[in-house]
């Protein structure tokens, strides 16, 4: 009845809900039934990331991931890989040679497929759905493609080369295009003309992530409504893969150890016009993944104000349900 349901359950007529986990998680018999209770499709938090993975050319970290990926199979959850091609904690020595120069962009796209048939290949049949390309658009007014290293060496191709590669190394895969502050206009009309791009050239590019780093007055319904109806009008897929719901309205704002009735308030009617939204277009959405499991961490506690709590999601430090997950289930 109503008790033992999880949140996974009020929706299961609508779409996964999802939860970026460590492998730790899963040591904890506790967390990982919380995990399972309320979630059935799991991201790695950073252990699938390029340089977790394959910190060494000729070398891989397989044991998290294989982690991550056993608990899901066991327990019938479905896993989102995170992520194949991101400027971030991606491992220096890909972009560079032996005697510390720049690779050529023939040896990067090479190195960048082995690292995706690799991975991809892995896990081939395990993980349904990968973040192929993470955070490729620029957020300077004016320019289009962040200025990374896979971009100074490459130009625009390592995309497109990207999901190739990941299509090469599992067809049935769903390969998205993951990003994030995708509903501010200028962001978004980016992240739009890149996905026509690529669609137009017959790349694989089959669904666009919005990492859903919001807060508790971003994005406005209207604005995300917009970016819902853009991003559909392409005829591709969406999820929203890394939710949490900051109750901070800026970076300046003192560092507060509590969380205020007022800031409760807030966030429950933020996540509360957020998912009658996804609800509305459950036929365009296929997955909510919430980033961290509860409050008792946030990546958000060290970004973008080192040290200062946050609490952005529906789970309270000792795992119990906010005044916001009542507002989520309540349909
Ligand atoms: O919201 C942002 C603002 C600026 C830079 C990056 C981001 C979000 N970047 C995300 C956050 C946490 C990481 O663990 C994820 O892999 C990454 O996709």
């Amino acid at each position: 009845q109503h008790t033992d349901k999880g949140l996974k359950d009020f929706y299961a007529n609508y779409f996964p809900i999802g939860v970026a986990i460590t492998p730790r998680h899963l040591q904890d018999s506790a967390t990982s039934a919380f995990i399972v209770r309320h979630f059935n499709s799991l991201t790695a938090e950073n252990v699938m990331k390029m340089e977790p993975i394959h910190p060494e050319e000729n070398r891989y970290n397989w044991g998290g991931a294989d982690a991550i990926v056993q608990f899901a199979t066991e327990n019938g959850l479905k896993v989102r890989g995170h992520t194949l091609c991101w400027h971030n904690q991606a491992p220096k020595w890909m972009f560079y040679d032996a005697n510390g120069k720049l690779v050529s962009k023939d040896v990067l796209l090479d190195r960048l497929r082995k690292h995706i048939y690799d991975v991809v290949g892995r896990y081939k049949g395990k993980i349904y759905a990968w973040d192929v390309v993470n955070e490729a658009i620029s957020d300077q007014p004016g320019e289009f493609l962040r200025n990374s290293l896979w971009y100074q060496i490459c130009g625009e191709d390592f995309i497109a080369a990207a999901f190739r590669y990941a299509h090469e190394a599992d067809p049935d895969a769903v390969l998205f295009y993951n990003d994030y502050g995708t509903e501010f206009p200028g962001k978004r009309d980016k992240v739009y003309r890149l996905l026509k791009t690529l669609l137009d050239a017959n790349v694989p590019v089959h669904a666009v992530g919005l990492q859903g780093h919001w807060s508790i007055n971003d994005p406005t319904k209207e604005l995300l409504v917009a970016a819902i109806e853009k991003y559909a009008s392409l005829g591709i897929k969406m999820q929203v893969t890394e939710l949490d719901v900051s109750v901070y309205t800026n970076n300046n704002m003192p560092e507060q150890r509590s969380f205020t009735a007022e800031q409760d308030q807030l966030q429950q009617q933020q996540y509360a016009m957020l998912f009658e939204t996804f609800r509305k277009y459950r036929d365009k959405i296929t997955g909510i993944t919430f980033w961290n499991v509860s409050d008792r961490f946030s990546w958000l506690d060290n970004f973008p104000v080192r040290g200062r709590k946050n609490y952005p999601l529906l789970f309270d430090a000792n795992l119990q349900p906010k005044k916001s997950f009542w507002k989520v289930i309540d349909f």
